[in-house]
Protein backbone atom coordinates (compact mmCIF):
# COMPACT_ATOMS: atom_id res chain seq x y z
CA UNK A 1 0.00 0.00 0.00
CA UNK A 2 2.64 2.51 0.99
CA UNK A 3 4.68 1.53 -2.25
CA UNK A 4 1.39 2.34 -4.32
CA UNK A 5 1.02 5.68 -2.53
CA UNK A 6 4.00 6.66 -3.59
CA UNK A 7 3.90 5.88 -7.18
CA UNK A 8 0.81 7.40 -6.85
CA UNK A 9 2.22 11.06 -6.14
CA UNK A 10 5.09 10.43 -7.86
CA UNK A 11 3.03 10.14 -11.23
CA UNK A 12 0.44 12.45 -10.03
CA UNK A 13 3.11 15.37 -10.37
CA UNK A 14 2.98 15.50 -6.63
CA UNK A 15 5.52 17.79 -4.89
CA UNK A 16 8.60 17.68 -7.46
CA UNK A 17 11.97 19.21 -7.49
CA UNK A 18 13.60 20.09 -10.54
CA UNK A 19 17.21 19.06 -9.22
CA UNK A 20 19.46 19.38 -12.11
CA UNK A 21 18.95 20.85 -15.64
CA UNK A 22 22.49 21.10 -16.24
CA UNK A 23 22.81 18.66 -19.17
CA UNK A 24 21.52 19.52 -22.74
CA UNK A 25 20.19 16.03 -23.92
CA UNK A 26 19.08 14.95 -20.59
CA UNK A 27 17.06 16.15 -17.21
CA UNK A 28 17.22 14.78 -13.83
CA UNK A 29 13.92 15.60 -11.73
CA UNK A 30 14.19 13.90 -7.71
CA UNK A 31 10.57 13.81 -6.17
CA UNK A 32 11.23 15.40 -3.22
CA UNK A 33 8.46 12.99 -1.36
CA UNK A 34 9.77 9.44 -2.87
CA UNK A 35 13.50 10.53 -3.28
CA UNK A 36 13.14 8.79 -6.77
CA UNK A 37 15.01 10.46 -9.96
CA UNK A 38 13.44 10.25 -13.28
CA UNK A 39 16.18 10.38 -15.91
CA UNK A 40 14.81 11.72 -19.11
CA UNK A 41 16.62 10.91 -22.53
CA UNK A 42 15.76 14.70 -24.29
CA UNK A 43 17.72 14.43 -27.95
CA UNK A 44 15.11 14.78 -31.02
CA UNK A 45 13.93 13.37 -33.14
CA UNK A 46 15.26 9.65 -31.87
CA UNK A 47 17.07 10.31 -28.75
CA UNK A 48 19.87 8.46 -31.38
CA UNK A 49 22.95 8.08 -29.34
CA UNK A 50 25.51 9.78 -30.26
CA UNK A 51 28.62 10.70 -27.63
CA UNK A 52 27.00 14.02 -26.59
CA UNK A 53 23.75 12.13 -25.34
CA UNK A 54 26.20 9.24 -23.85
CA UNK A 55 28.37 11.96 -21.75
CA UNK A 56 25.14 13.24 -20.98
CA UNK A 57 23.57 10.10 -19.56
CA UNK A 58 26.97 9.37 -17.32
CA UNK A 59 26.97 12.48 -15.42
CA UNK A 60 23.44 12.07 -14.78
CA UNK A 61 23.73 8.70 -13.75
CA UNK A 62 26.40 9.64 -11.86
CA UNK A 63 24.62 12.59 -10.16
CA UNK A 64 21.52 10.17 -9.31
CA UNK A 65 24.25 7.98 -7.68
CA UNK A 66 25.67 10.68 -5.72
CA UNK A 67 22.34 12.82 -4.41
CA UNK A 68 21.22 9.38 -2.80
CA UNK A 69 18.18 8.72 -4.88
CA UNK A 70 15.97 5.62 -4.31
CA UNK A 71 15.84 4.69 -7.53
CA UNK A 72 16.13 5.44 -11.17
CA UNK A 73 13.72 5.40 -13.71
CA UNK A 74 14.50 6.17 -16.98
CA UNK A 75 12.55 7.86 -19.85
CA UNK A 76 12.21 9.97 -23.01
CA UNK A 77 10.71 13.03 -23.89
CA UNK A 78 9.68 11.99 -27.09
CA UNK A 79 5.82 10.71 -27.63
CA UNK A 80 6.72 7.95 -29.51
CA UNK A 81 10.45 6.53 -28.91
CA UNK A 82 12.43 5.31 -26.43
CA UNK A 83 15.89 5.39 -28.48
CA UNK A 84 16.55 4.39 -31.68
CA UNK A 85 19.76 3.27 -30.67
CA UNK A 86 23.47 3.93 -31.41
CA UNK A 87 23.21 6.96 -33.69
CA UNK A 88 24.46 5.51 -37.08
CA UNK A 89 26.02 9.11 -37.65
CA UNK A 90 28.85 8.49 -35.41
CA UNK A 91 29.47 4.78 -37.31
CA UNK A 92 28.59 6.15 -40.84
CA UNK A 93 31.78 7.54 -42.47
CA UNK A 94 33.61 8.36 -39.44
CA UNK A 95 36.05 10.50 -37.49
CA UNK A 96 38.05 7.90 -35.94
CA UNK A 97 39.00 9.61 -33.17
CA UNK A 98 35.41 10.74 -32.68
CA UNK A 99 34.42 7.33 -33.06
CA UNK A 100 36.71 5.87 -30.74
CA UNK A 101 35.73 8.58 -27.94
CA UNK A 102 31.83 7.47 -28.94
CA UNK A 103 32.99 4.01 -28.81
CA UNK A 104 34.49 4.51 -25.18
CA UNK A 105 31.85 6.65 -24.03
CA UNK A 106 29.16 3.73 -24.92
CA UNK A 107 31.04 1.48 -22.40
CA UNK A 108 31.62 3.92 -19.98
CA UNK A 109 27.96 4.60 -19.91
CA UNK A 110 26.44 1.29 -19.91
CA UNK A 111 29.26 0.42 -17.29
CA UNK A 112 27.56 2.96 -14.80
CA UNK A 113 24.05 2.00 -15.93
CA UNK A 114 24.07 -1.88 -15.44
CA UNK A 115 26.48 -1.36 -12.38
CA UNK A 116 24.34 1.14 -10.90
CA UNK A 117 23.97 0.86 -7.02
CA UNK A 118 20.63 2.00 -6.54
CA UNK A 119 17.53 0.20 -7.74
CA UNK A 120 17.14 0.96 -11.70
CA UNK A 121 13.69 1.10 -14.38
CA UNK A 122 12.93 1.42 -17.55
CA UNK A 123 9.64 2.90 -18.56
CA UNK A 124 9.70 2.18 -22.36
CA UNK A 125 7.05 5.11 -24.03
CA UNK A 126 8.18 4.07 -27.84
CA UNK A 127 10.58 2.65 -29.82
CA UNK A 128 13.78 0.58 -28.26
CA UNK A 129 15.72 -0.77 -30.94
CA UNK A 130 19.20 -1.98 -30.57
CA UNK A 131 21.18 -0.01 -28.05
CA UNK A 132 17.44 1.72 -27.19
CA UNK A 133 16.97 -2.00 -26.24
CA UNK A 134 20.14 -2.39 -24.24
CA UNK A 135 19.63 0.91 -22.05
CA UNK A 136 16.50 -0.75 -21.00
CA UNK A 137 17.90 -4.31 -20.29
CA UNK A 138 20.73 -2.70 -18.76
CA UNK A 139 17.98 -1.91 -15.74
CA UNK A 140 16.54 -4.02 -13.49
CA UNK A 141 13.16 -3.69 -14.30
CA UNK A 142 10.90 -2.74 -18.02
CA UNK A 143 7.27 -1.11 -18.34
CA UNK A 144 6.82 -0.74 -21.84
CA UNK A 145 3.55 1.58 -23.75
CA UNK A 146 1.46 -0.56 -26.48
CA UNK A 147 1.65 -0.50 -30.14
CA UNK A 148 5.93 0.46 -29.90
CA UNK A 149 8.58 -2.24 -30.96
CA UNK A 150 11.93 -3.40 -28.68
CA UNK A 151 14.89 -5.37 -29.25
CA UNK A 152 18.42 -5.85 -30.79
CA UNK A 153 18.28 -5.93 -34.37
CA UNK A 154 22.23 -5.50 -35.31
CA UNK A 155 22.10 -8.29 -37.77
CA UNK A 156 19.13 -6.72 -39.58
CA UNK A 157 22.09 -4.22 -40.23
CA UNK A 158 24.98 -6.36 -40.91
CA UNK A 159 26.15 -5.84 -37.25
CA UNK A 160 27.17 -8.69 -34.44
CA UNK A 161 25.90 -7.10 -30.92
CA UNK A 162 29.01 -7.17 -28.79
CA UNK A 163 29.47 -9.39 -25.74
CA UNK A 164 27.88 -7.31 -23.29
CA UNK A 165 24.94 -6.08 -25.22
CA UNK A 166 23.98 -9.98 -25.23
CA UNK A 167 24.84 -10.06 -21.36
CA UNK A 168 22.63 -7.38 -20.63
CA UNK A 169 19.55 -9.56 -23.03
CA UNK A 170 20.74 -12.81 -21.73
CA UNK A 171 20.08 -10.80 -17.81
CA UNK A 172 16.49 -10.78 -18.72
CA UNK A 173 15.64 -13.55 -21.52
CA UNK A 174 16.58 -17.35 -21.31
CA UNK A 175 19.37 -18.33 -23.55
CA UNK A 176 17.35 -19.67 -26.28
CA UNK A 177 15.09 -17.11 -26.54
CA UNK A 178 17.76 -14.48 -26.66
CA UNK A 179 20.17 -16.17 -28.80
CA UNK A 180 17.34 -16.75 -31.65
CA UNK A 181 16.13 -13.39 -31.38
CA UNK A 182 19.75 -12.21 -31.96
CA UNK A 183 20.35 -14.12 -34.99
CA UNK A 184 17.42 -13.13 -36.38
CA UNK A 185 17.87 -9.34 -35.31
CA UNK A 186 14.00 -9.84 -34.31
CA UNK A 187 11.96 -6.64 -32.69
CA UNK A 188 9.21 -7.60 -30.42
CA UNK A 189 5.93 -5.96 -30.18
CA UNK A 190 4.88 -4.71 -27.12
CA UNK A 191 2.71 -7.78 -26.08
CA UNK A 192 5.24 -10.10 -27.54
CA UNK A 193 7.78 -8.82 -25.41
CA UNK A 194 5.76 -9.19 -22.59
CA UNK A 195 5.25 -12.77 -23.52
CA UNK A 196 8.75 -13.75 -23.59
CA UNK A 197 9.95 -11.66 -20.29
CA UNK A 198 11.86 -9.04 -22.50
CA UNK A 199 9.66 -6.51 -20.37
CA UNK A 200 7.66 -6.62 -17.20
CA UNK A 201 4.51 -4.98 -17.36
CA UNK A 202 2.68 -3.00 -19.82
CA UNK A 203 1.14 0.07 -18.99
CA UNK A 204 -1.83 2.58 -21.11
CA UNK A 205 0.47 6.36 -21.03
CA UNK A 206 4.03 6.90 -20.24
CA UNK A 207 2.94 8.43 -16.87
CA UNK A 208 1.44 4.84 -15.75
CA UNK A 209 4.75 3.34 -17.15
CA UNK A 210 6.42 5.89 -14.19
CA UNK A 211 4.50 4.83 -12.05
CA UNK A 212 4.95 1.23 -12.41
CA UNK A 213 8.24 1.42 -12.19
CA UNK A 214 8.04 3.51 -8.98
CA UNK A 215 6.02 0.98 -7.86
CA UNK A 216 8.79 -1.79 -8.67
CA UNK A 217 11.12 0.63 -6.96
CA UNK A 218 9.04 1.17 -3.58
CA UNK A 219 9.01 -3.13 -3.45
CA UNK A 220 12.63 -2.14 -1.86
CA UNK A 221 11.71 0.14 0.36
CA UNK A 222 12.11 -2.03 3.58
CA UNK A 223 15.50 -3.68 2.68
CA UNK A 224 18.55 -3.06 3.71
CA UNK A 225 19.99 -0.70 0.66
CA UNK A 226 23.50 -1.66 1.43
CA UNK A 227 22.87 -5.37 1.09
CA UNK A 228 19.95 -4.94 -1.73
CA UNK A 229 22.79 -3.10 -3.84
CA UNK A 230 25.97 -5.27 -3.15
CA UNK A 231 23.75 -8.55 -4.18
CA UNK A 232 22.69 -6.42 -7.38
CA UNK A 233 26.74 -6.07 -8.04
CA UNK A 234 27.28 -9.75 -7.35
CA UNK A 235 24.93 -10.64 -9.51
CA UNK A 236 26.62 -8.33 -12.47
CA UNK A 237 29.97 -8.74 -11.56
CA UNK A 238 30.92 -11.35 -14.10
CA UNK A 239 29.21 -9.40 -17.07
CA UNK A 240 30.75 -5.90 -15.68
CA UNK A 241 34.43 -7.20 -15.24
CA UNK A 242 34.09 -8.79 -18.49
CA UNK A 243 34.25 -5.82 -20.09
CA UNK A 244 36.20 -4.05 -18.01
CA UNK A 245 38.95 -6.67 -19.05
CA UNK A 246 38.22 -6.86 -22.51
CA UNK A 247 37.55 -2.80 -23.23
CA UNK A 248 40.40 -2.29 -25.15
CA UNK A 249 40.25 -5.32 -27.29
CA UNK A 250 36.24 -4.56 -27.44
CA UNK A 251 37.12 -0.66 -28.91
CA UNK A 252 39.64 -2.66 -31.55
CA UNK A 253 37.37 -4.48 -32.46
CA UNK A 254 34.75 -1.89 -32.90
CA UNK A 255 36.88 0.36 -35.21
CA UNK A 256 37.59 -2.43 -37.23
CA UNK A 257 34.51 -3.36 -37.87
CA UNK A 258 32.97 -0.13 -38.84
CA UNK A 259 36.06 0.59 -40.79
CA UNK A 260 35.35 -1.96 -43.53
CA UNK A 261 33.74 -1.15 -46.61
CA UNK A 262 31.20 -3.67 -46.30
CA UNK A 263 29.77 -2.44 -43.48
CA UNK A 264 30.10 1.28 -44.41
CA UNK A 265 28.34 0.11 -47.48
CA UNK A 266 25.30 -1.49 -45.42
CA UNK A 267 25.20 1.43 -43.50
CA UNK A 268 24.34 3.61 -46.10
CA UNK A 269 21.82 1.47 -48.17
CA UNK A 270 20.29 1.66 -44.37
CA UNK A 271 20.54 5.35 -43.88
CA UNK A 272 18.96 5.87 -47.77
CA UNK A 273 16.05 3.54 -46.46
CA UNK A 274 15.39 4.93 -43.14
CA UNK A 275 15.65 8.84 -45.36
CA UNK A 276 13.28 7.26 -48.16
CA UNK A 277 10.65 6.24 -45.77
CA UNK A 278 10.46 10.15 -44.49
CA UNK A 279 10.11 11.20 -48.06
CA UNK A 280 7.02 8.64 -48.80
CA UNK A 281 5.03 9.85 -45.51
C1 LIG B 1 33.24 -6.02 -30.04
C2 LIG B 1 32.41 -5.21 -30.91
C3 LIG B 1 32.79 -5.49 -32.29
C4 LIG B 1 32.09 -5.23 -33.27
C5 LIG B 1 30.75 -4.64 -33.17
C6 LIG B 1 30.62 -3.72 -34.28
C7 LIG B 1 29.57 -3.12 -34.52
C8 LIG B 1 28.36 -3.26 -33.67
C9 LIG B 1 28.16 -2.02 -33.04
C10 LIG B 1 27.05 -1.57 -32.55
C11 LIG B 1 25.77 -2.25 -32.56
C12 LIG B 1 24.73 -1.30 -33.01
C13 LIG B 1 23.83 -0.81 -32.20
C14 LIG B 1 22.81 0.16 -32.65
O1 LIG B 1 22.12 0.70 -31.84
S1 LIG B 1 22.71 0.55 -34.31
C15 LIG B 1 21.24 1.53 -34.47
C16 LIG B 1 20.06 0.65 -34.67
N1 LIG B 1 18.87 1.43 -34.75
C17 LIG B 1 17.95 1.24 -35.68
O2 LIG B 1 18.07 0.38 -36.52
C18 LIG B 1 16.75 2.15 -35.62
C19 LIG B 1 16.57 2.84 -36.92
N2 LIG B 1 15.44 3.75 -36.83
C20 LIG B 1 14.16 3.37 -36.92
O3 LIG B 1 13.84 2.22 -37.05
C21 LIG B 1 13.14 4.45 -36.84
O4 LIG B 1 13.78 5.67 -37.06
C22 LIG B 1 12.38 4.51 -35.49
C23 LIG B 1 11.42 3.33 -35.40
C24 LIG B 1 13.32 4.53 -34.31
C25 LIG B 1 11.55 5.82 -35.47
O5 LIG B 1 10.71 5.88 -36.60
P1 LIG B 1 10.06 7.27 -37.01
O6 LIG B 1 9.22 7.01 -38.22
O7 LIG B 1 9.40 7.91 -35.86
O8 LIG B 1 11.29 8.21 -37.34
P2 LIG B 1 12.16 8.23 -38.68
O9 LIG B 1 11.47 9.09 -39.67
O10 LIG B 1 12.49 6.85 -39.10
O11 LIG B 1 13.51 8.92 -38.19
C26 LIG B 1 13.61 10.33 -37.99
C27 LIG B 1 15.01 10.78 -38.35
O12 LIG B 1 15.94 10.10 -37.46
C28 LIG B 1 16.90 9.37 -38.26
N3 LIG B 1 17.28 8.16 -37.50
C29 LIG B 1 16.48 7.21 -37.03
N4 LIG B 1 17.17 6.29 -36.34
C30 LIG B 1 18.45 6.70 -36.37
C31 LIG B 1 19.67 6.17 -35.83
N5 LIG B 1 19.70 5.05 -35.10
N6 LIG B 1 20.80 6.84 -36.07
C32 LIG B 1 20.81 7.98 -36.81
N7 LIG B 1 19.69 8.52 -37.35
C33 LIG B 1 18.53 7.88 -37.11
C34 LIG B 1 16.14 9.08 -39.56
O13 LIG B 1 17.05 8.81 -40.58
C35 LIG B 1 15.41 10.37 -39.76
O14 LIG B 1 16.37 11.32 -40.20
P3 LIG B 1 15.99 12.53 -41.18
O15 LIG B 1 15.47 11.89 -42.45
O16 LIG B 1 17.26 13.26 -41.41
O17 LIG B 1 14.94 13.31 -40.46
Amino acid sequence: MLHTNLSRLLASGGPKRLISTVNKLTTVEVNDKTGIAILTMNRPPVNGLNLELLQDLKSSIDEIEGNKSRGLILTSSSPTIFSAGLDILEMYKPDMDRCRAFWSQLQETWLALYGSSVPTAAAINGHSPAGGCLLATSCEYRVMVPKFTIGLNETQLGMIAPQWFMSAFLSVLPQREAERALNQGRMFTTEEALRVGLIDETANSKEEAIEKCAAFIGTFAKVNPLARSLTKQQFRAADLQQLKNGRKEDLEKFLFTVSQPALQKGLGIYLEGLKKKVKKQ
